[in-house]
């Protein structure tokens, strides 16, 4: 059985006190859901406060995005180890953010979960189409593309480390989930593709849904069965929203 995972990726929100806050109120509200693992995905400056916060409990801290480089001159970028001396086990690359506004391409998130991996730092990497890709009916050509750069860069025996997540653009921030049947259809497509790497691979790896998740949607969302758990934004950010997501992720694994 796949351990369900609920990320809060808080985007650029917060501040000290909020991050302060937010970490204790969700260190708090999932003290007894040992069944799940949750991973918060603060701002940068705020790794540090959150790492604190977190130190003594299972919640485990991660990062929005993370350099192809140990150091060097890449101005504004963090690397792995810089986020692994600050306590992150996890970092997004892909994200559709990343993509669609500072002009990521498949070449450069293969890039950045290779050199997550090579610093023992899991990445969650994030594939989805944009409505207009939908309604041109290339979802399945859009994600499987996204996907297989990462495959073909990432070593065979380092893929149980990485955790997909299927983010539909048009679902995020934008109050329109996709419908269980939808995301279900692009889970088992993903599950479908790495299954074909090995069995092993595919039943164990763990395919995260984002996109509006909110507590009304999120147990219909996490009922289906290749849907493993959340990549959630706005609702991250409002510790009982979240905290009731993390709450119908455990119901997922009893
Ligand atoms: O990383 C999270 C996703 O982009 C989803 O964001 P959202 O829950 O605000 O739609």
């Amino acid at each position: 059985m796949r351990q369900p995972l609920v990320a809060g990726n808080w985007k650029m929100h917060g501040s000290r006190a909020m991050a302060r806050a937010l970490s204790q109120a969700v260190v708090r509200g999932t003290a007894e859901l040992d069944a799940i693992e949750v991973v918060l995905l603060p701002p940068y400056v705020l790794i540090p406060r959150v790492s604190e916060e977190v130190a003594d409990s299972a919640v485990v801290l991660g990062a929005q995005n993370v350099a192809t480089a140990r150091e060097g001159a890449f101005t504004g970028e963090i690397s792995a180890p810089m986020l692994r001396e600050f306590g992150c086990r996890y970092a997004l690359v892909g994200h559709s953010e990343r993509r669609q506004l500072f002009g990521e391409t498949d070449a450069l998130v293969a890039k950045r979960a290779l050199a997550a991996l090579q610093e023992d730092l899991r990445p969650i990497v994030c594939v989805g189409e944009t409505l207009a890709e939908r309604e041109a009916s290339e979802t399945e050509d859009v994600v499987l593309r996204q996907l297989d750069a990462v495959l073909s860069a990432v070593p065979e025996a380092q893929l149980g480390q990485v955790v997909f997540a299927y983010e539909p653009v048009w679902a995020i921030g934008t109050g329109r989930t996709a419908t269980p049947e939808q995301a279900q259809a692009v889970h088992a497509l993903l599950r479908e593709r790495l299954h074909r790497l090995g069995a092993e691979i595919g039943r164990r790896a763990r395919i995260l849904y984002g996109g509006s998740v909110k507590p009304g949607n999120a147990g219909e969302l996490l009922a289906m069965p290749d849907i493993d758990g959340g990549l959630i934004g706005g609702a991250s950010l409002v510790a009982d929203d979240f905290l009731a997501i993390c709450e119908q992720a455990a119901l997922r694994r009893e």
